[in-house]
C-alpha cells in the first residue's frame, strides 16, 4: 500500500472564477506554507540553541538580500508603467535609501545581536548550498515565467503576517538573546506584507481570466512554497540532524 504523506487538498473545484482561484490559493497556503515546517516549530517554540538560530538567520540573510534583486527582475518584466510604479516601493522596503533604513539593514541588526560578524553574513559564504539553489531558483522563476506568474509567486506573503506574529511572540518569550529591537524586521513586515499581498492578489484575480492562467497562478504559488520549504529542510538536515555540508557555517557548539 502506498502512503501519501502530502497534506490533502480538497477535491479540485474548477477554476472558473476569481473567487474559485482565491479559494484554491488559500487552500494551497493552508496545506503547504512553511509555518507547518518542523524547523519553524522548533524556532518559535524556543527549542533551538543560539548556534542553530544563528544558522537560520545567516541563511535567511541570503533570501533577504535576494528579494530586491527578484523585485527588480519583476519590474523589468513589465512594459506597463503603472505596474512598475506599484512594484517599485518593494525595492526601497528592503534596500532602504540614502536616508532611510531598509529590511536588509534590519536583518543585519538581528544577525549582529546573534553575535555573527557582518562581513561574514554579507559575503554569504557560509550559507547552505540548498539555500543558494532555492533562492536563486526564485529569482530565475520571475525572469523565465510569464509576468503573471512572476507576480503570483509572491503570494506566499498572504500567509506571512501570521507567521511573523508567531515568530515575534515565540522568540521574545523563549530566547534571552532576542529583544523587541532585534525583532524590528518582522514588526515592520506586519504592515508591509499585507499591502504587497493585497496588490498581488487583486492583480491575479483581475489578470488570470481563464482556467489555464488561473492554474498557472496556483502552480506559481506551489513553486514558491517549495522554495521556502526547501530552505527549512536544508537547515533541519544540517543543524538539527547534524549533517553540515562542507564549507557551511558551523555553530560553536557543533565544532
Ligand atoms: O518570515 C517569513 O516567513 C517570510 C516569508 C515570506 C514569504 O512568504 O515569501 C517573505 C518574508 N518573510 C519577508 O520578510 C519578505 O520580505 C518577503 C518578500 C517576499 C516575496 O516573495 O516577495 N516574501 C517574503
Amino acid at each position: 500500500m502506498s502512503l501519501d504523506l502530502t497534506p490533502m487538498l480538497s477535491p479540485a473545484r474548477p477554476l472558473d472564477s476569481a473567487d474559485a482561484l482565491e479559494d484554491r490559493l488559500r487552500e494551497i497556503g493552508a496545506a503547504r506554507y512553511h509555518d507547518r515546517h518542523p524547523f519553524h516549530h522548533l524556532l518559535h517554540g524556543g527549542q533551538l540553541t543560539k548556534g542553530q538560530v544563528q544558522a537560520w538567520a545567516l541563511n535567511r540573510y541570503y533570501y533577504q538580500c535576494s528579494i530586491p534583486v527578484k523585485d527588480a527582475v519583476v519590474i523589468s518584466r513589465f512594459r506597463d508603467r503603472a505596474t512598475r510604479i506599484e512594484w517599485r516601493h518593494r525595492l526601497e522596503d528592503h534596500d532602504g535609501s540614502e536616508t532611510t533604513e531598509g529590511g536588509i539593514e534590519r536583518w543585519l541588526i538581528l544577525t549582529d545581536a546573534l553575535g555573527l560578524d557582518r562581513g561574514y553574513v554579507e559575503k554569504t559564504e557560509g550559507i547552505l548550498p540548498a539555500t543558494r539553489f532555492a533562492v536563486d531558483a526564485y529569482v530565475h522563476f520571475v525572469r523565465d515565467q510569464t509576468p503573471l506568474e512572476a507576480i503570483a509567486s509572491c503570494l506566499t506573503e498572504l500567509f506571512a503576517p501570521n507567521i511573523h506574529r508567531e515568530r515575534i511572540a515565540g522568540m521574545l518569550a523563549h530566547y534571552d538573546f532576542v529583544n523587541p529591537g532585534v525583532m524590528a524586521y518582522f514588526q515592520r513586515r506586519l504592515t508591509q506584507a499585507p499591502r504587497d499581498a493585497d496588490y498581488a492578489l487583486r492583480y491575479v484575480r483581475a489578470h488570470a481570466t481563464t482556467p489555464e492562467t488561473r492554474e498557472a497562478v496556483c502552480n506559481a504559488l506551489i513553486f514558491k512554497t517549495q522554495v521556502l520549504w526547501t530552505q527549512l529542510d536544508a537547515l533541519h538536515h544540517a543543524y538539527v540532524l547534524g549533517h553540515i555540508p562542507p564549507g557551511a557555517f558551523v555553530p560553536e557548539e557543533m565544532r
